[in-house]
């Protein structure tokens, strides 16, 4: 008889043996959706020269005054420059310098003015641009540092690299960035039923769905997937591709063999390995047959062969794991609450984990149940956004109730407002 432990030591038990891996160096170019393997510090301030935010003539603020609309003040253009010039002279008082946005402020002058409160008028074959009201000194500068100051800390390491890091690694001139290295994450299929999706059905026999599941459920966390294909339920087959995974990954995840029937192999392996068992058996459901160990400091999980146990084995143990090996701070699916729908009237003795779907109304979020609820369900799989999370021991919900839910993946939304 296995013990059922609770979720939440079953997951200290694995997070315990967890260490953060190495970092390497990616292009800026690649490195979107990578982890950021140190901190951003600005190695110098942002701007670094004081700019222009508009189109418009730099002036010295003192000479507009008195300017009014009726005694407006005439400044003489003495140059014109766009973004990427400089204005080489000093300023004086009674000049003014047509800038555009983003150009150098001209050594003397203090303030701009917006192209559309001026006039330009020619007089004796000079430019002049007429200004009718008090222009304040520091009016419409950007400063040097005014987005960012030297030292600042701007980026965490440990941050997933989205568009606007992107935008300010650009911007301190990262043409290498440096980013956490994936880890190495093996997948095994046991299951002498199992066919690769290419193979033609046989009685008996049905598709590996789990190992490509795992896939994209390792790569949407930022691992490096290795499939190790599929293997039969023979304990030598089952032990030799093991130890070869765990040659060449940095944790190695099995799926089917670990419950109690004559094939399930995995608790075999384990012990004959000498790995150090964590848990053979955990609180919930789906996936209840859930178990990991340690051999040699690698983490070994041993998902169950049904779809959606093996699914929701991967998010609470698996994911944590690989994401702190990241660097990464948020490591596990985010919990919200959110008003029940439909009724659910299953008493839970282990908490489970309803496949549901999860939609923002009148601003308020709503939750309701999706597909069929049993472990060897796939379809339920592919409809669902989120786990609807319901604490062993308790009776059935009722439709108006407030539960947790877990949400799996961000998916936008049909309208703009
Ligand atoms: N007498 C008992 N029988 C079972 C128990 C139990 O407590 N006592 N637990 C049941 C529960 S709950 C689960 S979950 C499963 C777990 O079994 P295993 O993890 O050992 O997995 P398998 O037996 O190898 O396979 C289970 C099921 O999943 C299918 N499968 C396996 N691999 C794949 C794959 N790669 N892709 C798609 N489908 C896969 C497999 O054909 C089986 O139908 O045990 C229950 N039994
Ligand atoms: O491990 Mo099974 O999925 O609990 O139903
Ligand atoms: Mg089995």
């Amino acid at each position: 008889m296995r013990k059922p432990i609770p979720i939440d030591e079953a997951i200290e038990r694995v997070m315990e043996w967890c260490r953060e891996g190495e970092k390497e160096y990616v292009s800026l170019e690649q490195c979107d959706g990578r982890i950021l393997a140190e901190h951003v510090e600005a190695t110098m301030p942002i701007p670094w020269f004081d700019r222009s935010p508009y189109d418009g003539y730099a002036l010295v603020a003192d000479a507009t005054e008195r300017a009014s609309t009726h005694a407006p003040v005439l400044l003489e253009v003495v140059g014109t420059i766009g973004a990427g010039s400089v204005w080489d002279g000093t300023l004086a008082p009674n000049e003014a310098v047509k800038i555009m946005t983003g150009a150098a402020i001209p050594n003397g002058a203090n303030a701009v003015v917006m192209v559309e409160l001026t006039k330009e008028i020619e007089k004796d074959g000079k430019r002049f641009v007429q200004i009718k009201r008090k222009v304040n000194e520091g009016e419409n500068i950007s400063r040097v540092g005014e987005d960012m100051k030297q030292g600042e800390i701007v980026v965490e390491k440990g941050t997933v690299i989205h568009p606007g890091i992107v935008a300010v690694l650009a911007t301190f001139g990262y043409d290498r960035v440096p980013v956490m290295k994936k880890p190495k994450v093996a997948i095994i299929s046991t299951g002498s039923e199992l066919l690769h999706v290419y193979e033609p059905l046989e009685k008996g026999k049905i598709r590996n769905s789990n190992a490509y599941m795992l896939q994209a459920q390792i790569r949407r966390v930022g691992g490096e997937p290795i499939l190790f294909g599929k293997v039969a339920d023979t304990f030598e087959h089952t032990l030799h591709v093991v130890q070869k995974a765990l040659r060449e990954a940095d944790v190695v995840i099995t799926t089917g063999g670990v419950s109690v029937g004559d094939f399930d192999y995995m608790p075999r392996v384990y012990e004959h390995l000498g790995a150090k068992l964590l848990f053979n058996k955990v609180a919930m459901r789906p996936g209840s047959v859930t178990s990991a160990a340690v051999f040699e400091n690698k983490m070994l999980f041993g998902l169950s062969g049904n779809p959606s146990a093996c699914y929701v084995g991967f998010e609470l143990f698996a994911r944590p794991f690989i994401k702190a090996m990241l660097g990464q701070p948020k490591r596990y699916l985010k919990k919200v609450q959110a008003v029940l729908q439909k009724d659910f009237l299953k008493p839970n003795p282990f908490t489970r984990f309803v496949r549901a779907n999860v939609s923002y109304d009148d601003g308020m979020l709503h939750v309701e149940p999706v597909g069929k609820d049993k472990s060897n369900i796939v379809s339920s799989l592919a409809q669902a956004n989120a786990f609807i999370v319901l604490p062993g021991g308790t009776r059935g919900f009722q439709a108006g109730n407030r539960v947790d839910v877990l949400l799996l993946h961000d998916e936008g939304d049909n309208v703009w407002s």
